[in-house]
Order: C-alpha cells, then sequence, then structure tokens
C-alpha cells in the first residue's frame, strides 16, 4: 500500500457459510475522496463496509489500514431506547471528547443551538446531523458513512451530500458512503462503485451511468434518468431553451452546470 491510501481492499471476499456476498472486490480510498457504494438490496454494501470497520471478519482478500488510522462512523439510523431520555449533550459527551470539542464538531454540522434539546425531540435531517457531528468528534481520517441521508427530505439530503463535500474539504479526509439516492450521487459524488456482489462497474457518475453494467443492474431508464446530471453544456441558451452561439451570447444564461 503506499502512503496516500487510508484503506485498501484487494480481492476481498465476504461469504456466509456457502453463499459469497462480497465477492472479489479491490477498493483504494485516499484521502480527498468521496467514493460511493451503489447497488440493489441484498448486494453486500453493508457487509462491505462492515468488513471495513474491522466488524465482519472476511473470508478472502486482504484489507489494509493505514498506521494509526481514525474511523468516524455515521450509522443508517439512530437507534436509541425511546423512555430513556437522552440530551444531544449527554449523547455527544458518550464520544469520550471534551466538550470543546463536541460542541466544535455541532457546530460544523450546523446543530450547536441544539445542544440542550432531547435527542428524541430532533427532526430526522437534525439526528442525521448529530450522527455525523459524532463521528467528526473522533477527527476522523476517514469518514463511513451508510446511507447517511435516510429519512431526510429532498432539500435535506442535497444539503447533507453538500456538507460531507465541505466536511472532506476541511478535514482532507476520505469518504466511504452507502447510498440509494442515486440522483443525488450522481449530481454530488466523486466516484461511484456499482456493487452486486462484485464489482459490476466503477468510476465518474458521468460515465458509469452509460456502462452496460450500470445499465443491467438498475435498468435503462434509470440510467437514461441519470445521464443527463452530467450533461455538461460548452454552449448558451437564449431565454426561449434556443442553443445560440457562443460568440453572441450577451445576455444569455450560459450552462456550465450539471442538468437535467
Ligand atoms: N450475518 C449474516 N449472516 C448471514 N447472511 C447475512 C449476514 N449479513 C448479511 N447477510 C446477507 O448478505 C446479503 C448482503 O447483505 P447486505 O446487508 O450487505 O446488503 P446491502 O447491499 O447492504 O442491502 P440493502 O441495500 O438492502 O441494505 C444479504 O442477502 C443478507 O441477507
Amino acid at each position: 500500500m503506499t502512503d496516500e491510501a487510508l484503506v485498501e481492499l484487494k480481492q476481498l471476499t465476504v461469504s456466509f457459510d456457502d453463499r459469497t456476498v462480497v465477492d472479489h472486490v479491490d477498493l483504494r480510498v485516499r484521502r480527498g475522496d468521496i467514493i460511493t457504494i451503489i447497488g440493489p438490496n441484498g448486494a453486500g454494501k453493508t457487509t462491505l463496509i462492515k468488513a471495513v470497520l474491522g466488524i465482519q471478519p472476511v473470508s478472502g482478500g486482504s484489507l489494509t489500514m493505514a498506521p494509526g488510522l481514525t474511523i468516524g462512523y455515521v450509522p443508517q439510523h439512530l437507534t436509541l431506547e425511546t423512555t430513556l431520555p437522552i440530551s444531544v449533550r449527554r449523547f455527544m459527551l458518550l464520544s469520550g471528547r471534551p466538550q470543546q470539542e463536541c460542541l466544535t464538531a455541532l457546530a460544523q454540522t450546523g446543530v450547536e443551538h441544539l445542544f440542550n434539546a432531547s435527542v428524541h425531540h430532533l427532526s430526522g435531517g437534525e439526528k442525521q446531523r448529530l450522527l455525523l457531528a459524532r463521528a467528526l468528534a473522533r477527527r476522523p481520517d476517514l469518514l463511513v458513512l451508510d446511507e447517511p441521508a435516510q429519512g431526510v427530505d429532498i432539500n435535506g439530503q442535497a444539503a447533507l451530500y453538500d456538507l460531507i463535500r465541505s466536511l472532506r474539504d476541511e478535514l482532507n479526509c476520505g469518504v466511504i458512503m452507502i447510498s440509494h439516492d442515486l440522483h443525488l450521487v450522481m449530481a454530488a459524488t466523486d466516484k461511484v462503485i456499482c456493487l452486486n456482489q462484485h464489482v459490476c462497474c466503477s468510476g465518474y457518475p458521468e460515465d458509469i451511468s452509460h456502462d452496460p453494467a450500470f445499465i443491467e443492474t438498475f435498468g435503462q431508464p434509470v440510467a437514461e434518468s441519470l445521464a443527463v446530471y452530467h450533461h455538461r453544456h460548452n454552449h448558451s441558451h437564449d431565454l426561449h431553451g434556443d442553443v445560440v452561439s457562443d460568440d453572441h451570447n450577451d445576455g444569455q444564461a450560459e450552462c456550465s452546470h450539471a442538468s437535467h
């Protein structure tokens, strides 16, 4: 493994009894990477990240971590005993980090104003930000997120992805996440791995949606609806949507963004 890799999987395989659910997977995560794992239900995504977290024994291949690597993990849901009252403050202090660091982490995810609130009263999006803050309090080199935007509304999902990107920039950490929100993944991720036991295809979002293996896994309609996300224009439109020459685009709107 080179110095820059935080974690490297080579031909990693996990089997339950005789059934192989993660099949010879290669994966390499460096600082600054955001890698999103997509795939159908039962594809082995959670099993793969459990292996990265060291809580899932592997059946074959190798998993190498950078020495002294700190991982921050954000689970799908916050599961707490509903009869047990717990404040955000108490929940964060259970991470073992000093109060000031907990407050800093809560500020990074935009929920420091909820410090004295009951965790049970938080909205879905606030809970996800709290879980993210708890992971950040560990000052991770690698953030591992299992469907971080689950239960969050569509605007909140986009905001959460933006937050993850800015935290990656701020902390210079690597990020591995699982997501089912294919449209957001395609619009907001650096690199995508499509898993269906084995790695079907991987690459940049704009390329992967054209990959025959991706189309086979998710179907043509899904692939077509995603392909438009990274159609980057090099021309301009007039106010009726007609294409105009870039030589005469005064007052026109240029489309240099991902669009649909
Ligand atoms: N401890 C276990 N023992 C036996 N089978 C397991 C175990 N954990 C997971 N599996 C099986 O492995 C397969 C992959 O499960 P996994 O949770 O990794 O899929 P996933 O891609 O995360 O799915 P989903 O998108 O539905 O969350 C499933 O068929 C699951 O039943």
